[in-house]
């Protein structure tokens, strides 16, 4: 993908307020029994390269869903460069690109093809305009040596880039990405890198998802952390990489019992050894705190020797998010096999 020159993006605030360019309040999203979505309060500033890191199912595809309209919240508010959606969706939508799962591209259409049908329907491009700015896009993503072959013939990682020159057709004030590197080769990682660069360089904000914290570190600015449909953790990435977040080890001789305790109240935990050869269990303090811990821990007859806080940054609480999504996973997998052999 080529570094290319696009046209500098206007702000769409003038005032010293810092301007949002997408805002949620409250939004929350239920599909029968899961709730995908809970209470998220997003802040993506103008400007912005904002990465929304989350493990797998926390929630990434469906709020970025809500932000452009294309899913209806079940609660909340969202607005987008300050329209309030629904009703405002007509005009803040021409503004935005969007690379996000399942882009409607036609097989039999070679991807040039579907480049200019797509193309067709944007408002902001002048029909004369259409030829030069397709060839611009896929210039740009890297795919002007296949741009005659026919999109069912495309790789994962093509099919990807051809999305990404969807949005990138016209200069955008927002591009939101899902997981744009998704079925990309390390090569075509670096060039994805290098297109939020420039749009960031131009003045766009860029929204992108991903569920690896290096991906995140390398191209944002910003970072909002989801889990299990919350955010738990939003602000600009030197100050989150840098900021505390806690963990509580809990030194215990009851190790075992302390663990099926805790399981007992959908705790997720697990075991440590000290420094000085004493056991006990580790608790991340997401989604609970410290008293309801010890509560469930003394209710259940469990010696507690010493209760403390381990306080640690944004890349240990991602690492520690992921891991407790596996334990919880596994849980929930002993689960099964329990109920299946009773
Ligand atoms: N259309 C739907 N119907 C039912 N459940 C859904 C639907 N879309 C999402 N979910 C559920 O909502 C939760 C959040 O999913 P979502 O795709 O938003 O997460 P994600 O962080 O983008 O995950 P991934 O990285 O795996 O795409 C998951 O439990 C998922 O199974």
């Amino acid at each position: 993908m080529t570094a290319s020159t696009s046209a500098r993006v206007e702000p769409v605030g003038t005032g010293s307020t810092p301007v949002l360019a997408a805002r949620t309040r409250g939004l929350r999203k239920v599909y029968g029994r899961t709730v995908a979505v809970d209470r998220v309060d997003l802040d993506v500033p103008e400007g912005a390269v904002l990465g929304m890191l989350g493990p797998n199912g926390s929630g990434k595809t469906t709020t970025i869903r809500m932000l452009l309209g294309l899913v209806r919240p079940t609660e909340g508010e969202v607005e987008l460069l300050g329209e309030a959606l629904p009703d405002g969706v007509g005009d803040a939508l021409p503004h935005v690109g969007a690379l996000v799962e399942g882009p409607g591209f036609h097989p039999f259409l070679s991807g040039r093809e579907n480049l200019r049908r797509a193309a067709a329907f944007e408002p902001l491009l002048a029909t004369g305009s259409v030829r030069q700015a397709v060839e611009d896009a896929l210039e740009r993503v890297g795919l002007g040596a296949a741009a005659h072959r026919r999109y069912r013939g495309y790789s994962l990682g093509m099919k990807q880039r051809l999305g990404l020159a969807a949005a990138l057709l016209v200069p955008r004030r927002l591009i939101v990405l899902d997981e744009p590197t998704n079925g990309l080769d390390p090569a075509g990682t670096r060039e994805v890198r290098g297109v939020i660069a420039d749009l960031h360089a131009a003045g766009s904000t860029v929204l992108v998802s991903s569920h690896l914290l290096s991906e995140i570190e390398a191209t944002c600015t910003h970072v909002a952390v989801l889990h299990r449909g919350t955010v738990v953790a939003q602000g600009e990435l030197a100050e989150l990489l840098q900021s505390d977040s806690s963990s509580l080890l809990v030194t215990t001789p009851d190790v075992e019992q302390a663990l099926t305790a805790l399981r007992a109240g959908r705790i997720s935990a697990r075991p440590f050894t000290a420094d000085d050869g004493d056991g006990g269990v580790r608790v991340e303090l997401i989604g609970t705190t410290a008293p309801v811990v010890l509560e469930a821990l003394v209710r259940a007859g469990v010696a507690v020797h010493e209760a403390r806080r381990h306080r640690t940054g944004l890349e240990d609480l991602f690492a520690r998010l992921t891991e407790a999504e596996e334990a919880e996973h596994n849980l929930s997998a002993v689960d099964t096999i329990e109920e299946g052999t009773r």
